[in-house]
């Protein structure tokens, strides 16, 4: 920008320390890009003052709500969010400007002692509500011919960590991104396999979001975008939508991608859908070429179609019918 006394452009941000963190990094980023001066405003958010159970409040756009309509009402310029909060339908009026570069997508284990999951004894406490986490964690146990009971907690990452601190809990288990963000990842005693355990569809990616008639600021923000994760997130999105599944259903899925520098690159996409007893998993995979041409998310959004159709064939509509826990 050439503008010699600019405005500062206001970044909406829940006050959660996860959220302060996401937003200060984008912030550094968009004063970069823009040189403008980006000045944080708290919003309160439905999901940082509820006392209920995340399932029972429909899901994660509670986060997400009252950020959007600061958007639409001009009180702030752009948000970030958690991409794994987003809703999958993206409003006509709002821009997902940038899809910064993802941080680890994978789950941890935050253990006494430095347990492994594996290393939990039977019966081990192991706090977690989301019927994702439950689903797999459950059913990695029963592989190992074990029981683990999941305990549903919620509150902040402090407030999770501190259930193993004062041995309420033999373990928890939090997004390696959020853990990295606040500086505490050095207390994951285990980082989960996606082998064993997929992500929520976007988690460790970050969502940057202003109004869709502020072109010019979203031409700016994109620059903060990273195509590859903007194509891997579109495709596990895009796979959790044709699921018909809301955010809190059992629904865990993860790209990669495989750069090479050429024309194409080579895309595998994995989900899982289970009942939350893990004693039913529905797990498939599909890969696909990617052109270079990452701006058009034909590929991607067809992979996640065709990867929740081969899904659905194959049982997944009856375990999401499982909503409550
Ligand atoms: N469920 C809430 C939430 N939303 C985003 C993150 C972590 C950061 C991310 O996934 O990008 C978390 C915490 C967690 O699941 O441990």
């Amino acid at each position: 920008m050439t503008d010699s006394n600019p405005r500062a452009l206001r970044l909406g941000t829940r006050r959660s320390k996860l959220a302060m963190a996401q937003s200060g990094m984008v912030a550094d980023a968009v004063r970069e890009v823009t040189g403008r001066p980006v000045e944080l405003v708290e919003i309160t958010t439905y999901g940082d003052t509820s006392r209920e159970h995340l399932a029972q409040i429909g899901g994660t756009g509670v986060f997400v709500s009252a950020l959007r309509d600061a958007l639409l009402d001009g009180t702030i310029d752009f948000a970030v969010h958690s991409l794994k909060d987003l809703p999958t339908a993206q409003p006509a009026e709002l821009a997902l400007a940038a899809v910064p570069l993802r941080e680890d997508p994978r789950d941890v284990l935050v253990a006494r002692d430095g347990l492994t999951f594996e290393e939990l004894p039977d019966g081990a406490r192991v706090g977690t509500g989301s019927p994702r986490r439950m689903a797999q964690l459950n059913a990695w146990a029963r592989s190992l011919g074990r029981q683990v009971e999941t305990v549903p907690i919620r509150g902040n990452i402090d407030t999770r960590i501190g259930y193993v601190e004062k041995g309420e809990l033999d373990a928890v288990v939090l997004a390696a991104a959020g853990l990295s963000r606040l500086g505490r990842i050095e207390e994951a005693t285990e980082h989960l396999s996606s082998d064993m355990i997929l992500p929520a569809p976007g988690q460790g990616a970050l969502a940057v979001e202003c109004a869709a008639h502020n072109a010019q600021l979203a031409a700016q923000l994109a620059e903060l975008d990273d195509p590859f994760t903007r194509a891997a997130v579109t495709a596990e999105r895009s796979l959790l939508a044709a699921l018909e599944a809301g955010c809190s259903a059992p629904v865990g899925a993860l790209a990669d991608l495989q750069a090479d520098g050429q024309a194409v690159t080579e895309m595998r996409l994995r989900g899982v859908v289970g009942t939350t007893d893990g004693s039913t998993l529905v797990q498939l995979s599909t890969t696909g070429h990617v052109p270079a041409s990452l701006g058009d998310a034909a590929t991607p959004v067809n992979m996640g179609r065709e990867l929740a159709a081969e899904m659905l064939a194959k049982g997944a509509a009856g375990l999401m019918g499982e909503r409550a826990l």
